[in-house]
């Protein structure tokens, strides 16, 4: 009798405990480390990463054949201070990588970060150190460092002019020449006596090439327009780049959608001939691609390698490099990102929605191809998420950032021999108790809008509980930018993951919604008719998300809210502003509220002769297309979320809706961050953030 009442107690504690237990806590959930920066020395197989552990960022390494992980550096404080520009030099003997600053801004990314308020804040600075360890150097203020192919300097830009500085710091950095405009982007020739780079000239940017100190620059085919990206020929005597009008001409209409057409050509340094290669279809999609990496342009073996969105995705084309039809190297109904060339010059790996299973679209997986020939492979087929693919300088191990619904991401490395399988690195900086288990698996969801767009969506939902449960729709910023069926390869989204999985496991049905503007299913989908301040189309996608978690019979429509930070905060004022009726609360995080103000510099032209013809008919749909023309019909409760740094969305976007908000005595509450930016780089920030969201949804649904 005893055994069965034990039982039974065991039954119900067991049964209460998973209950319980399926609630997570944002805390232990946020113990993720978070990997990015993947890079490979061009030599050897050695290869680095930044992990970011609860805040403190440190450079981590390992080196084949058993990548055994190894932390470089003893940055051990949450204080926000961003690393980026990892790289490994050629020989393998040195990192290299910039410390502070936020470089996801939009204005200022070179700005110390200091959230933690320090009287002396951290300055944006290059350092370096000994890939087999030791005290890292500081190579001086600046930033987009990168190292000489003799593996001896780094040159790097600060205050619109580039510098060079040993790669061990044993002489201090200076400036290596001095020429009109912001002077960027270096890029070494092969041989390392030469570096090309980018002069910005505000409505024209050339191309020049630094030799010594006694030679004049060179400048390649300075015309009226604006050029980027050169590429050296691997003998180094010729140079590819891209060319796109400069600014200027008769304002056209505001509200057309027109393409920013580009070409590819080439520059031969002994004959200083210019020779146009390829120049973008006149249609939309022929419009300089924006997504990751946009041209992607390099010069691989014997082949010009370009991305190029014009038959309606991102996707990869290799040209001869005496020019002619591009070859598509990678047809199919998916986008390439993250797209790097093996130190060879003879394969492209890359990240892609690409795979066989109908799920494969909301995921990512590391593809390779050929440079010459359409031989598209997925290296990493399956349910799982992977990510920037980098090939080790010997060729011996694709390493990769790995993930699945519910394991976080992670540095993997899978060797290029047959039949291999990948091997997860750095297992034991995942904590031990991390909850990942608890995690749901999130389904995925598609809907029509009453426009006919097909719109994608993640359902997270922990089995159990009420019949009706309260609902909350989850808007992405960017906003091109795709949510996807497991962890973010973005540190923004994979806290986005997070937060998703937290409110379903407090009992929330939480969709996440791909709404038109975002990336991943193809061109038109990227590129709406009326969206953003042209109309806020995307938002019919919002609402249609809404109205579907309503129709949802474990659902209680009366009880669904709505959350998103940037872009997202925009959509989730607009909701609350548009449709209180069908969200009942919302927290916008870094919000945008007024779109005039991207529209009223067309119209202090004074000469109303040489305005956009639709200049004034642009404003108002500027002021339709914002959430602070609808404060008369929005009703419901919002939490206001900003941080006074931000660098993206200006805090007054924010401070402006507060005032509006008290204008109408509409009930809100609000959470300043004081002195971090739009990324949260404080961890501890990020975390209160996020429980602060929580609360507000427990309270207000
Ligand atoms: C015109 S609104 C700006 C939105 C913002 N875009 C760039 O900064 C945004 O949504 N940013 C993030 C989210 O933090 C993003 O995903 O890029």
């Amino acid at each position: 009798m005893k055994f069965f009442y034990t039982l039974f107690i065991h039954l119900i504690l067991g049964g209460w405990m998973a209950l319980f237990a399926q609630q997570l806590d944002m805390d232990a959930l946020k113990a993720y480390p978070f990997p990015n920066e993947l890079t490979a020395a061009a030599t050897g197989a050695r290869i680095a990463w930044a992990f970011n552990e609860q805040g403190q960022r440190n450079i981590y390494v390992a080196e084949g054949p058993t990548f055994t992980a190894r932390r470089l550096t003893n940055y051990l404080q949450d204080d926000g201070q961003e690393l980026s520009s990892v790289a490994i030099s050629p020989d393998g003997k040195w990192v290299i990588y910039v410390r502070g600053g936020d470089h996801g801004s939009n204005w200022n990314d070179d700005l110390p970060v200091n959230p933690s308020f320090h009287p002396v804040p951290t300055k944006v600075q290059v350092w370096s150190i000994p890939f087999g360890g030791g005290e890292p150097k500081s190579l001086g203020e600046g930033e987009n460092p990168v190292i000489s192919p003799k593996s001896d300097k780094v040159a790097y830009s600060k205050g619109g002019q580039i510098y060079t500085v040993p790669i061990d710091g044993t002489a201090p950095a200076t400036v290596l020449f001095t020429a009109r405009g912001t002077n960027s982007s270096p890029v070494w020739s092969p041989d390392g006596s030469r570096i090309a780079f980018q002069s910005n000239r505000t409505d024209h940017q050339f191309i020049g090439v630094y030799t010594d100190a006694q030679t004049p620059i060179r400048w390649i085919d300075p015309q009226f327009k604006r050029d980027q990206s050169p590429r050296w020929s691997p003998d180094g005597q010729k140079l590819a780049f891209v060319r796109t009008n400069g600014s200027g001409g008769k304002p056209d209409s505001i509200l057309a959608r027109r393409p920013n057409l580009w070409s590819i050509l080439t520059f031969d340094l002994t004959t200083g001939k210019a020779t146009p290669l390829w120049t973008s279809p006149k249609r939309l999609n022929g419009t300089f691609p924006t997504t990751h990496g946009t041209t992607n342009l390099h010069w691989a073996a014997n082949r010009i390698v370009f991305l190029s969105y014009h038959d309606g995705w991102p996707h990869l084309y290799s040209l001869a490099e005496s020019g002619g039809a591009p070859l598509l190297l990678t047809p199919g109904n998916f986008m390439c990102e993250h797209i790097q060339l093996s130190s060879d010059k003879k394969t492209l790996l890359f990240t892609a929605n690409a795979g066989t299973d109908p799920l494969d679209i909301d995921r990512r997986h590391v593809v390779k191809v050929s440079v010459d020939r359409a031989d598209m492979q997925v290296v990493t087929p399956g349910s799982g998420l992977e990510w920037s693919p980098v090939l080790t300088g010997d060729g011996a191990a694709i390493a990769f950032i790995g993930a699945t619904s519910q394991r976080p991401p992670m540095p993997h490395v899978l060797a290029t021999s047959p039949s291999a399988t990948p091997q997860l690195l750095a297992a034991d900086k995942l904590p031990a108790q991390y909850p990942a288990s608890a995690l749901v698996t999130p389904k995925q969801v598609t809907f029509k809008t009453p426009d006919g767009f097909t719109v994608h969506a993640q359902l997270f939902e922990k089995a159990g509980g009420p019949s009706k449960k309260p609902a909350i729709v989850y808007v992405h910023g960017g906003p091109p930018r795709q949510m996807l069926l497991g962890w973010h390869y973005s540190d923004y989204y994979a806290n986005a993951y997070a937060m998703n999985q937290y409110l379903a496991s407090l009992g929330f049905v939480v969709l996440s919604v791909n709404y038109r503007l975002g990336i991943g299913y193809g061109f038109e989908f990227h590129n709406p008719k009326n969206g953003g301040g042209y109309g806020a189309s995307e938002y019919t996608d919002i609402k249609t998300a809404g109205e579907w978690l309503a129709k949802q019979s474990q659902v209680d429509s009366k009880r669904i809210g709505v959350y998103g930070g940037s872009y997202g905060g925009f959509l989730t004022a607009m909701a609350l502003g548009k449709d209180s009726q069908l969200f009942a609360a919302g927290v916008d995080v870094h919000g945008v509220h007024d779109r005039t103000i991207e529209r009223t510099r067309n119209l202090v032209l004074p000469d109303q002769y040489d305005r956009a013809p639709d200049a004034q008919y642009a404003l108002e749909v500027a002021w339709k297309s914002s959430p602070i023309a609808y404060m008369d019909t929005w009703k419901s409760p919002v939490l206001i979320i900003h941080g006074d740094d931000d660098r993206n969305v200006r805090f007054s976007q924010s401070t402006d809706l507060v005032r509006r908000l008290e204008d109408k005595d509409i009930y809100h509450e609000t959470l300043v961050i004081v002195d971090d930016t739009h990324h949260f780089m404080k961890h501890q920030n990020q975390v209160n953030v996020n429980k602060a969201i929580a609360a507000f949804f427990l309270k207000k649904l």
